[in-house]
């Protein structure tokens, strides 16, 4: 089966390639391509209303699976809220697709742990999110004290295999915020792991060396991480080049270069701890480009170009598709997909904005080249 991607990508003219010693590259015609098998999304958010039904199909178009991100307003914090938001993912869907919502819960200091058997007998509930209060986009209704109020809840998700989703930062005013993950392993991490040895855990979205190195050498075999492309791109002097950039600024903030490059050799080096997570954040534009903008950055439609991007530029193609297509589902104890999915070598431009009824979406990377594009999924 061959299916066309709903993007309005733009082929430019490709040059051919050549890439020694990877397996899984093959020339067609003058073009290289890429042929992974499809990825999943273990970070995304996909709002609801109308945002929900502009921005699913880019998701749906290259991934399989996507752990959906439970910070609506109100947020998602009961199972029941979790299968009618699942429900109303898949009425949004294109009809021809068979992406598969994986929902999360919404921890917060009084969530019952009766909540988690409940969330597991559902199946449709497939890990908790902890937003410390305060912490990011909708997360006013997140913990406020761990270990003080949660813990039951983290010991029934230990009885019922469910992992632990974390935002990885505090909230302390008096911590620098580029100090805010750093500190939260220290305090937070750390202290969690040591207690409950057997909750599985996420540290979602890394964003720094130490946060890189602490999963990589934790023993912990539970504790896995997803990264995203900006924080494998993008260093912190892309909020601040050429005037202030509103379409950069997420949370965790970006980190200076040094970060960046850590987290590209873990992410690089094989280890099967990390794996794909976009956290493809969209708002509107006017909130954005506001004098109070949100934070979060919109990449669904070229994540996976932006991947491969990061793994050819490290010389570490061949291990693109473990991060990509692997190790998220080994971690979950889910079944890894059957279905490719092909990278063509074929600059294309990402559009300086996606126009909806309701107004207009500005991707990351917005009117940029990028040399490899998603063509189609084949069974
Ligand atoms: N990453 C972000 O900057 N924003 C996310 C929330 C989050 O993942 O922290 C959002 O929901 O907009
Ligand atoms: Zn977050
Ligand atoms: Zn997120």
């Amino acid at each position: 089966m061959t299916k066309t991607l709903v993007l309005p990508f733009q082929p430019l003219k490709s040059p051919a390639q050549k890439f020694e010693g990877v397996k899984f590259i093959r020339r067609q015609g003058p073009k290289m391509q890429l042929t992974l098998t499809q990825p999943d999304d273990w970070h995304l958010h996909l709002r609801d209303g109308d945002l929900l039904k502009a921005v699913l199909p880019h998701s749906a178009s290259t991934f399989g699976r996507a752990i959906v991100m439970p910070n609506l307003k109100p947020p998602i914090t009961t199972t029941a809220a979790a299968v009618a938001y699942r429900d109303s993912i898949l009425k949004a869907l294109p009809s021809n697709s068979n992406f598969i919502p994986l929902m999360t819960l919404y921890l917060t200091d009084t969530m019952s742990p009766n909540e988690i058997k409940l969330a597991r007998k559902s199946g449709a509930v497939y890990a908790v999110k902890l937003y410390p209060a305060g912490a990011t986009t909708n997360s006013q209704d997140g913990v406020t004290d761990l270990f003080g109020k949660c813990l039951p809840v983290l010991e029934e998700m230990v009885e019922q295999d469910m992992p632990l989703l974390v935002h990885g930062e505090v909230t302390n005013p008096d911590v620098d915020m580029f100090d805010r993950e750093k500190v939260f392993i220290e305090t937070v991490l750390k202290p969690l792991i040591e207690r409950l040895p057997k909750l599985k855990v996420v540290m979602e979205h890394i964003t720094t060396a130490n946060a890189a190195k602490f999963v990589l050498s934790c023993e912990h075999a539970l504790l896995a991480a997803t990264v995203t492309p900006q924080h494998l791109l993008l260093n912190r002097n892309s909020l601040f080049q050429g005037g202030l950039q509103p379409h950069n600024y997420c949370l965790p903030v970006l980190k200076r270069e040094t970060h960046r490059q850590a987290i590209v050799s873990a992410v690089t080096s094989g280890s099967k701890k990390f794996f794909l997570g976009t956290d493809s954040a969209p708002h509107e534009r006017r909130r954005k480009e506001s004098s109070c903008g949100c934070a979060g950055i919109y990449s669904a439609p070229i994540a996976l170009s932006l991947y491969a991007k990061v793994f050819e530029e490290a010389g570490a193609l061949d291990k693109l598709e473990a991060f990509t297509s692997f190790n998220g589902p080994d971690f979950y104890g889910l079944p890894r997909n059957t279905s490719k999915i092909t990278l063509q070598k074929a600059p294309w431009q990402v559009p300086k904005s996606f126009t909806f009824p309701f107004g207009d979406i500005v991707p990351m990377f917005a009117g940029e080249t990028l040399e490899w594009q998603p063509c189609f999924n084949s069974d």
